[in-house]
């Protein structure tokens, strides 16, 4: 099950809960958990570089409305996230080569932003991470923006090619890292929110709740472009000189080989459909006759 069903679920019982114990709010709990979806941060947005992560994704306590109108103080769920049970055993501590910080996810009992080099730091640092994405955010608003700025008649397989990836697939005359791609902008975000912390390495980002108001905007960007470019895509391969050249996945996943052949309906390991087989790229695609706005 995906994480965004599971969470799903759980609203759903816990709206059925709270309208048990409170009728005179039938049906307005247990609609809002159907209508729930997850949020995105808009990390592009005109006020980024003046005012940086908005305080409900860093402040430890949060008012919230609870049942009856009532207002209540709670634990931020979206400031950080402190293992259940302690720190899984197979964590390991990673360290920057540049800056020598270590990261202490083998130790670090909860998700930090800009932790100190230290197994038990005292907490994030959220004015060091202000300040870097603040001076960053005009750079990346910027590089939206071209995202958004192809021509109408370029090879559609490429054009997904510029678009999409950080490592251009398609051949080119020399390799390069298109810091200017989707997954580009996603890498710096990464590492803007994480500084010394999750955020920032691969393996642990997802344990940090930002995470997800940040690919949440990773996806809505996807589909604004799907509908603006509605023929570029994937396709089965690309042409070069004439010729046409599979996508391969170089140096395989867990479950692909080294050079394994990509296409638009091979399987996504492993995020299965409410069927049991897996997802494939076709399906996860934004733009189809139900999507809005329509598309005819
Ligand atoms: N490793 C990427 C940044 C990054 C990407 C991720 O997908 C991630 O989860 C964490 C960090 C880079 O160096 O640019």
């Amino acid at each position: 099950m995906l994480i965004e069903q599971s969470i799903g679920n759980i609203a759903e019982q816990l709206a059925h809960e709270i309208e048990a114990n409170n009728p005179h709010e039938n049906g307005v709990w247990i609609k809002a958990a159907k209508e729930l979806r997850f949020p995105y941060w808009d990390w592009a947005d005109k006020d980024v570089p003046e005012n940086g992560l908005p305080p409900v994704l860093y402040k430890e306590k949060v008012e919230i409305v609870a049942a009856g109108g009532k207002k209540q103080i709670v634990g931020n769920p979206l400031s950080f996230f402190s293992y259940v049970g302690g720190v899984p055993s197979d964590f390991s501590d990673e360290k920057d080569d540049t800056t020598g910080q270590v990261a202490y996810f083998s130790k670090w009992q909860k998700t930090y932003r800009y932790a100190y080099s230290t197994p038990d730091p005292e907490g994030s640092h959220i004015d060091l991470l202000q300040k870097a994405f603040k001076a960053g955010a005009k750079d990346l608003r910027r590089r939206v923006a071209l995202l958004f700025a192809f021509n109408d008649d370029e090879n559609p397989a490429i054009a997904w090619d510029d678009f999409s990836n950080h490592t251009a697939e398609s051949k080119r005359e020399i390799d390069f890292v298109n810091r200017g791609s989707l997954e580009g902008v996603h890498d710096t975000v990464h590492l803007l929110l994480g500084g010394n912390g999750h955020m920032s390495y691969p393996d642990y980002a997802g344990f940090d709740p930002i995470f997800f108001l940040h690919h949440s905007n990773v996806d809505r960007l996807l589909a604004l472009w799907e509908w603006c470019y509605t023929e570029y895509w994937m396709e089965s391969g690309y042409e070069h000189d004439g010729e046409q050249y599979p996508w391969t996945q170089a140096r395989g996943t867990y479950a692909q080989v080294y050079n394994e052949q990509l296409l638009p309906d091979g399987p996504l390991q492993p995020f299965r459909t409410g069927q049991g087989g897996y997802w494939t790229s076709s399906q996860a695609r934004f733009l189809h006759e139900q999507s809005y706005p329509k598309c005819t």
